[in-house]
């Protein structure tokens, strides 16, 4: 008689719970009989009748064991001398009952880990469930591992709920780091979502309907798959082989996958294999074959947070599968992916959802990221990378990509699985990735990494570990912090007295292509005299020895009104620098109009259209060789070049990439200069031609501060281009007004002026760490102007991008006009004051007048003061 079909139905239901048939027979006759046959009733909510009833066969059982135990405990100790064989009987009994209550229990806690008032298994109608409840796990049943020993650090969470752990922690020795927690203990035990965020009432599930049973396979197709719950003190390679859909991790044997079981062979342990399912049931790889090379790809990204601190990036590319690979939608493949764990897992909450466990595992690497306490090695940061099998050749990758504090971390691809962050598609680093993926170690995919490790065999650092939400689905990787976060190799190339690294913590972009010069060089046409000779007696301090600041000043103060610009301790003297700053803050109050504007001459191709204007500057003048002083001198500042400890960052405010101080730096002191290659006027003009259009730009420094002079010619008139040669002045960002570093000219070699440095300083206390920013003196309605013209993020209340609209921009666009009579403005805003506080006296007679007065005016005064600065 062909077996019925619901009974075979039920039985794998419970199967995949791990319930034995046995109970599930003798449970189900029961339901038949109480329910008169009504198979609608004990299919419901998948069965979840008969797992009750199998459940309370079990208490009962247990209940009644401990009884008789109990009894027989009072009955031996009544009878002081029992048999020998009878006492045997008893343990025997006794321990039966125990193992009962230990199989029982993991059940027990499986359901409790769902809702005690929802279906065992809730597939179905869970759109309408209540949220669950946190299940409460025990630490014994999850602590243990088949050693028995508790890990090191108890993993406790803040609540000071114990985390799960999961079997497939038990690595082989060779994976773990020596006396340390394997890393993947560690994020569980940091990611408390990893465990309870199953649970997370917050998160709605995306149940799917699933019949029961749809995923068995024969016992021989079966993986082995590990539940996430184990029981007390069993052991991880002896949880069974449970009768279980298809999972993640077929058994069968490659290279790697015996490495890892052998507990990875060598040092090279870098990857474990994951194959996708489809492949490997056969369902529909078969005629599957890389005929085509078109590639069409489906990416799922999740971030951490909408800074994308942690991004996990799920790419599947169709390039080996043939045309007549469906590429699937990202929650199709979500969703299998979910019913895939519902099962394999057993996870019984309704609220589970693969994109949550995902996102917490971002969250997780933030996590032990950010709290280097939970870290045995100090500063490490985790590496993720699934590998698609290397002989395969399947698409799926995950690639987790480092943001905060993580640079990107490599992806490890098989053939031209694309796994490349999509955002990082045009970096110049990302296009490495592409190139290279071809189931290298990932260490030797990562550019960056080579730069900064040299070796990659220093990656036996890196510890191979098991994930427990996919047990040997992907690898955890702990790679010391410095080596990928920060190139700690000198941008300079040392150049400068001290080595500047530079760190990306928001994408995968490297730095753009530079050559580094620590001086400025002269391009083509720009003339620069620079001569002994033309260094007369009064620009020089020939007789001047030592420091030149400690003594009375020489000629070289002349400049400077008679006084040094420097202190003793190098900085700039208070008075000084607060001109300089006045100057930048307030330039229309320093501006001179040439009368045949160089930068309008070539603009214009000779014709005539009025100076724009330009700042008339203080300049600081430093001894130079013609002085009798050394290098030493307190009046050399800016040639002794920087000694502050600076870092080139990418900014998280959309401005690229930025630099920024990593020590506190007082007021007035030397930062940097501005280095490039020394241009015309002319041939800045045409580089910017050249640029127009192409995406390229150029980062110019007009040295105009001496264009007052007279009639300057076009090899005079310079400029500074760092946009392919240049320092690390380059990656100063702009800020309005109130920017924390002035630019100020240094006259070193020419007394002519055409030609000067053009150094910064600070403008007040900046502590470490601050972005290091200068106020590019852009007017934003200036589309000639020579910076390409952007959209400001620079945040300062005075931004003058963001206020556009307000009076002062209106006043802008007539500047000039503006500036001549900014009196007459004065007096219409008085005088609207005093109009306004009349209108409203003669309103309001209650009050006092002169209270009004005075208020009226304090509103005047305030709306003054706000715009007063800007005339
Ligand atoms: C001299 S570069 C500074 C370094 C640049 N951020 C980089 O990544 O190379 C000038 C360019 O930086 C960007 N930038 C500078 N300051 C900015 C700001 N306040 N807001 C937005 N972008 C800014 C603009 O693209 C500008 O053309």
């Amino acid at each position: 008689m062909a077996p019925n079909k619901r009974v075979v139905a039920a039985y794998r239901a419970m199967g995949s719970l791990g319930i034995d048939e046995s109970k599930v027979k003798s449970a189900l006759k029961k339901l038949l009989k109480v329910f008169d046959k009504n198979w609608e009733l004990i299919e419901a909510e998948n069965y979840r009748v008969l797992a009750d009833a199998i459940f309370e066969e079990d208490d009962n059982m247990v209940t009644e064991l401990k009884k008789k135990i109990q009894s027989d405990d009072v009955h031996s100790t009544r009878h002081s001398l029992p048999s020998f064989s009878n006492n045997q009987e008893d343990e025997t009994e006794s321990e039966e009952a125990q193992m009962h209550i230990e199989r029982a229990l993991p059940l027990k806690r499986l359901r409790l880990r769902g809702q005690e008032s929802q279906p065992l298994h809730p597939l179905t109608n869970s759109a309408t469930s209540p949220p669950s409840k946190r299940p409460k796990l025990e630490d014994n049943a999850l602590h243990q591992g088949s050693s028995g020993k508790k890990p090191q650090n108890k993993p406790e969470s803040s609540d000071g709920n114990t985390r799960i752990e999961a079997p497939s922690l038990q690595l082989p020795d060779d994976i773990v780091d020596k006396g340390k927690q394997p890393a993947s203990t560690q994020v569980l035990q940091r990611g408390r979502k990893l465990t309870s965020g199953r649970s997370s009432p917050s998160t709605p599930s995306k149940e799917p309907t699933v019949e029961a049973g749809k995923f068995l396979l024969p016992n021989n197709m079966m993986p082995r798959t590990q539940a996430l719950i184990i029981p007390k003190n069993e052991p991880i390679d002896e949880v069974p082989d449970y009768e279980m859909p298809i999972a993640v991790i077929p058994p069968e044997p490659s290279g790697r996958d015996s490495s890892l079981k052998n507990g990875v062979a060598g040092k090279h342990v870098s990857h474990v294999t994951v194959t996708s399912s489809e492949c490997r049931d056969g369902v529909r790889d078969e005629d599957a074959s890389p005929t085509s090379n078109e590639e069409a790809t489906c990416n799922i990204e999740i971030a951490s947070s909408t800074l994308g601190e942690v991004k996990l990036s799920l790419s599947c590319s169709s390039a080996l599968w043939g045309s007549k690979f469906h590429m699937p939608r990202p929650d199709e493949i979500i969703e299998m992916m979910e019913e895939k764990c519902l099962f394999s897992y057993k996870i019984a909450d309704p609220n589970f959802s693969v994109m949550k466990l995902l996102r917490d595992l971002c969250d997780c690497m933030l996590e032990f990221r950010s709290n280097p306490n939970n870290d045995p090695e100090e500063g490490s940061i985790l590496r993720s990378n699934v590998d698609v099998s290397k002989e395969s050749q399947e698409p799926g990758t995950l690639d987790v990509v480092r943001n905060k504090d993580l640079d990107m971390l490599s992806d490890v691809s098989n053939g031209p699985i694309n796994v490349s962050p999509s955002a990082a598609v045009a970096s110049p680093r990302s296009f490495l990735l592409l190139a290279d993926l071809n189931g290298v170690n990932d260490a030797v995919l990562d550019p960056k990494m080579d730069q900064t490790t040299n070796d990659f065999s220093q990656c036996n650092v890196r510890k191979e570990l098991e994930c427990p939400m996919s047990p040997n689905s992907h690898s955890l990787v702990i790679v010391p912090q410095d080596q990928l976060t920060v190139d700690d190799s000198d941008l300079t190339k040392g150049e400068e007295n001290v080595e500047i690294p530079w760190v990306n913590e928001y994408t995968n972009d490297f730095l753009p292509s530079f050559n580094y010069i620590p001086q400025n060089l002269v391009f083509q046409d720009a003339y620069v005299n620079i001569s002994l000779s033309r260094v007369g007696s009064e620009d020089c301090c020939s007789t001047c020895a030592g420091n030149c600041v400690l003594s009375v000043p020489c000629a070289c103060a002349n400049k400077t009104g008679g006084e040094f610009a420097y202190g003793s301790r190098g900085l700039l003297k208070e008075q000084f620098l607060e001109s300089c700053i006045a100057i930048s803050r307030n330039p229309q109050k320093h501006f001179f109009y040439c009368k045949n504007c160089p930068l309008e001459r070539i603009k214009n191709d000779g014709g005539l259209e009025p100076c724009k204007g330009h700042l008339k500057r203080k300049f600081i003048k430093e001894c130079w060789s013609k002085c009798g002083c050394g290098k030493q001198c307190g009046n050399r500042v800016i040639q002794r070049g920087m000694t502050c400890k600076f870092q080139v960052f990418f900014t998280s405010e959309g401005k690229g990439w930025g630099l920024r101080t990593l020590e506190d730096l007082p007021k007035g002191a030397f930062v940097c200069e501005f280095v490039g290659e020394i241009l015309s006027i002319k041939e800045l003009h045409e580089r910017n031609m050249k640029c127009t259009g192409k995406g390229k730009h150029t980062y110019p420094v007009l040295l105009d501060a001496n264009w007052d002079s007279g009639h300057v010619n076009n090899k005079e008139a310079l400029c500074l281009d760092a946009a392919s040669f240049g320092n690390i002045a380059r990656f100063i960002n702009h800020r309005c007004f109130d920017a924390n570093l002035v630019e100020i000219p240094v006259e070193v070699e020419d007394p002519g002026h055409y030609y000067y440095h053009f150094a910064f300083f600070t403008s007040r206390k900046i502590s470490a760490h601050e972005e290091l920013t200068w106020d590019y003196g852009i007017d934003f309605d200036d589309h000639d102007h020579p910076i390409t013209l952007f959209q400001c993020s620079c945040g300062s209340k005075f931004c003058r991008h963001m206020k556009r609209s307000n009076i002062y921009f209106m006043f802008q666009r007539h500047k000039p006009a503006y500036n001549d009579n900014y009196k007459i403005w004065s007096s219409f805003l008085f005088w609207s004051g005093v109009l306004l506080d009349s209108c409203y006296s003669s309103f309001c007679t209650s009050v006092s007048d002169l209270g009004h007065l005075i208020w009226n005016h304090i509103i005047i005064f305030k709306i003054w003061n706000k715009f007063s600065f800007l005339i």
